[in-house]
């Protein structure tokens, strides 16, 4: 089921027209399927509930993707757990109605406040990923008199064949703790009196298109927990991360049953919880930024569409260089034309995309597509621009799960000097 598509040559977001969100909510605006949440979600699910080995697996949505309350008491309600990597996230995920219980906490700076505030509200486990994170989290809960849940990150040095930036399972990322050094550290936090061990976890990089990578690491991971085991040493959980890549222009991912069901027969028999931790492929293509050209620029060497969306709205593309499709909301009759997507903001790498054929004229609508992963969540109020709104659309209602920022919010918190 597409939940994006044109109904009359128009743009739908499920029933509803892009055209009406723009006339309603202005742009630049985010837009997000309910449905297309609802059905990303069950194929995890599903594929889950499909092999022994996954019967009581827990989905904990990695909220960097998009930490909208919208969609995260969307996703609570469907049963899912979450993976924070602050204490903002979890204060986010606790407002939108999240069990504590099904929350990981990953990310390897973790304040001693931040701790202290998981442990008081009972979360599910730690991603350590550091010696230093290890005693201090150990400090932190004896301070408390609790017992902290953990899991070590191990970094199995597994190449992900994703862009440099979001690769984060090899030895020269910051990520994890050295697969070498895992035994003898796990030794020590089950020596701890603030610490209780309960699994392990392994994320080596977003964006994967090949599934080949992730089974590599689970086998690392998996000798390590039978060494663990022989050293007395037993987990209840493994945590296999997220990174499962989508679809932006023509990339063929691996279908979430395909990507899963191999990992789960490796995991058969063996009694451990499995925990997963996707982010974009829950969000990504659920997603899409709206903006409205403003003026169009002819050149010399490339014409420009100059529009209200920017690099401080989606930054993928200046960021990553990441493709993004944009394409016209309703057809239009002016003549086609290869155009950069640009926005206001004064740097010239405030770009949306290159050499996009279309057919526009200034005041037209374009959809950003793949956009609802790292969109918002990344953004940011550069050049003092108002954050987009969102919105989720559910069949043939709009919800306005976040209202444009106004400018005087922009600088509320700043004071001229006295
Ligand atoms: C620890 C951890 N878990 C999960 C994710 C989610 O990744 P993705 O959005 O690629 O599924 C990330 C981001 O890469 C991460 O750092
Ligand atoms: N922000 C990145 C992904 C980083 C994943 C976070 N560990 C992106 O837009 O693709």
């Amino acid at each position: 089921m597409t939940f994006f598509s044109r109904k009359n040559g128009v743009l739908h977001a499920e029933a509803v027209a892009l055209s009406s969100i723009a006339a309603r909510f202005g742009t630049p605006t985010y837009v997000y399927s309910r449905a297309a949440l609802e059905a990303a979600y069950g194929e995890f699910r599903d594929a889950l509930a499909a092999h022994p080995a996954g019967a009581g697996g827990l989905v904990c949505y990695a909220v960097k993707a998009n930490s909208n309350l919208g969609i995260l008491s969307l996703f609570a309600r469907l049963g899912a757990g979450f993976d924070i990597v602050s204490g903002g996230e979890l204060e986010r995920v606790l407002a939108a109605g999240a069990e504590a219980g099904k929350v990981v906490f990953s990310g390897v700076g973790k304040t001693e406040a931040e701790m202290a505030r998981a442990l008081e509200v009972g979360i599910r486990c730690f991603n350590v990923e550091s010696v230093p994170e290890l005693d201090r989290l150990n400090a932190v809960a004896v301070r408390l008199g609790k017992k902290a849940p953990l899991s070590l990150r191990v970094n199995p040095n597994v190449d992900a064949k994703t862009h440099p930036y979001i690769s984060t399972g090899l030895k020269q990322n910051k990520f994890g703790v050295a697969y070498e050094d895992a035994l003898a550290l796990y030794r020590r936090a089950a020596s701890l009196p603030g610490i209780e061990v309960t699994g392990i976890d392994c994320h080596i990089g977003s964006q994967l298109l090949d599934a080949s990578p992730f089974a590599e690491a689970l086998d690392k991971v998996l000798a390590l927990v039978d060494q663990l085991a022989a050293a007395g040493i037993r987990l209840h959980h493994i945590d296999l991360g997220g990174g499962l890549g989508i679809r932006y222009l023509d990339e063929a991912p691996p279908r979430v049953a395909d990507y899963l069901t191999p990992l789960l027969q490796k995991l058969e028999g063996r009694g451990l919880q499995v925990i997963l931790e996707p982010g974009r492929r829950l969000v990504g293509n659920a997603g899409l930024l709206l903006t409205k050209i403003e003026y169009l620029k002819p050149g010399e060497e490339k014409n420009f569409a100059i529009v209200d969306a920017a690099m401080n709205d989606l930054m993928r593309p200046a960021l990553y260089d990441a493709y993004h499709d944009i394409v016209e909301v309703a057809p239009g009759n002016a003549a086609k034309a290869s155009y950069s997507i640009v926005g206001p903001i004064c740097e010239s790498g405030d770009f949306l995309g290159h050499g996009r054929e279309l057919a526009v004229v200034p005041g037209d609508l374009l959809a950003v597509m793949s956009a609802g992963a790292y969109g918002f969540s990344m953004s940011s109020n550069y050049n003092t621009r108002p954050r987009a709104a969102e919105v989720m659309v559910d069949g043939d209602q709009v919800h306005l799960v976040r209202r444009r920022e106004t400018v005087a919010e922009l600088f509320a918190l700043e004071s001229p000097l006295p």
